[in-house]
């Protein structure tokens, strides 16, 4: 059987970062950046002040209480500043430039607030609540590095140089397409012999999660056919196709009968528990990458998070590997195959304590839905006793 490692360094072989494209700034969020922003200006541009008060100079402020005549109101936006000469005072806003010849502010509660004059009870050396122009960042500074993934703060920082579109790679689209003749969609009466299609939801809100677009098709049953069509309809969209189920060794195994004829599409067991039978490769003109997972729920989405996830974040532009692991102390004993790797469902405490939860079928949903983590047991390890230190997987 494959390992688990060279299963996943396959895929990350084959997949690539999608190519960079101007984006406006409100549709990159969740994109990774593919250029170099710099500053063209300081930050802030000019010296302002930090807080609502009165700008004066502080040698006329050296012995308080005082009182300033006030010559001028700047509010932030201002362009005419009219010069603070010595025994000046102006009234000044947060944000709004400092005038020429006062080098403090003296914020509002230190005075009595006038508009005409103001008395100031307190003191304050020079520079206070003053803002330098380019303390932020000078001009020319690099504000962040392609690779940089885009959250809020960051598109904080492109709009806040002034630029309007950026360079990024975008989020890969990611068609999810659940197979299997007994699947009925959530909301419908079952008929006998029919289990309610999860697992093109769960794949879906994980692709989401991932930064990734994810695109539920409607499922198809167990007919090789009519699962080529709905995935030749699906291509036109999709940087990357995830399906559910018909992978495995029965007589109906549409995925399988579809992908396995066309050779660019790898169908293997992997040491793994569960997860075992998977299917990778490339289909269509564009060769759009395409991973078969196996459809017992559990199997797939843990599938998801050791394969397909590293793959979407490697398509971001995103470092990409094996999920990361943190060690923790189980609590109960382990069983686990030989010469598979399992993926326990266990529930991680904040005390560093992970407990296996009841369920461990790869059909038991509700087990996954009340876990918070993977447990992980080595290839060559059976049986592992309460209080081992066991690497896990957050979930
Ligand atoms: N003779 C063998 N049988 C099986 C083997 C094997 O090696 N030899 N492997 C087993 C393992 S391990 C797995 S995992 C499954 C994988 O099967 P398939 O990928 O072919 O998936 P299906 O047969 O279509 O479904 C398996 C199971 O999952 C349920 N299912 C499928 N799709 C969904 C969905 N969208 N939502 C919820 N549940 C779903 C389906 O009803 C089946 O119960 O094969 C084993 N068999
Ligand atoms: O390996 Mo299957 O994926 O156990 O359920």
């Amino acid at each position: 059987m494959k390992s688990v490692d060279a299963h996943l360094a396959d895929i990350l072989a084959t997949v690539r970062p999608l190519a960079p494209l101007e984006l406006e700034l409100e549709r990159a969020l969740g994109t990774t950046l593919a250029e170099e922003v710099t500053a063209p200006l300081p930050l802030p541009p000019f010296d302002n002040s930090a807080m609502d008060g009165y700008a004066v100079r502080a040698a006329d402020i050296a012995e308080v209480p005082v009182t300033l005549p006030v010559i001028d109101d700047v509010a932030a936006g201002s362009d005419e500043l009219r010069a603070v000469g010595p025994g000046h005072a102006v009234r000044i806003m947060t944000g709004a430039p400092v005038p020429a010849g006062a080098d403090t502010v003296v914020p509002v509660e230190w005075t009595d607030g006038g508009t005409a004059s103001v008395t100031i009870e307190r003191t304050t050396g020079p520079g206070n609540a003053i803002r330098r122009a380019g303390e932020d960042v000078q001009a020319g500074e690099v504000v962040l590095a392609p690779g940089t993934a885009i959250g809020p703060a960051q598109l904080g920082i492109i709009a806040g140089v002034g630029r309007r579109r950026v360079w990024v790679r975008p989020r890969p689209r990611v068609v999810v397409l659940a197979t299997g003749a007994e699947l009925v969609e959530p909301g419908l009466p079952l008929g006998p012999g029919q289990i309610w299609d999860s697992n093109s939801f769960t794949l879906t809100a994980a692709v989401r999660e991932t930064g990734a677009e994810g695109f539920r098709a409607d499922t198809v049953g167990d007919d090789p056919a009519a699962f080529l069509d709905q995935l030749d309809a699906q291509l036109v969209r999709a940087d990357a196709v995830i399906t559910s189920g018909g992978v495995s060794m029965g007589a109906y195994e549409p995925v399988k009968e579809a992908l396995g004829p066309l050779g660019t599409v790898r169908f293997e067991k992997v040491a793994m528990q569960p997860g075992m039978p998977q299917g990778f490769g490339v289909v269509g003109e564009d060769r759009v990458p395409i991973f078969a997972l196996p459809g017992n729920p559990v199997s797939s989405y843990v599938s998801f998070m050791l394969f397909v996830r590293p793959a979407l974040r490697k398509m971001c532009g995103l470092p990409a590997g094996p999920p990361e692991t943190e060690t923790a102390h189980v609590i109960g004993a382990l069983r686990s195959p030989q010469g598979r790797r399992s993926f326990l469902r266990g529930t991680l405490a904040s005390d560093g304590t992970v407990s296996p939860v009841r369920g461990q079928g790869s059909h038991q949903l509700a087990a996954l839905a009340s876990a918070n983590a993977l447990i992980v047991v080595p290839e060559d390890v059976t049986e592992v006793p309460s209080g081992t230190a066991v690497e896990v997987i957050r979930l």
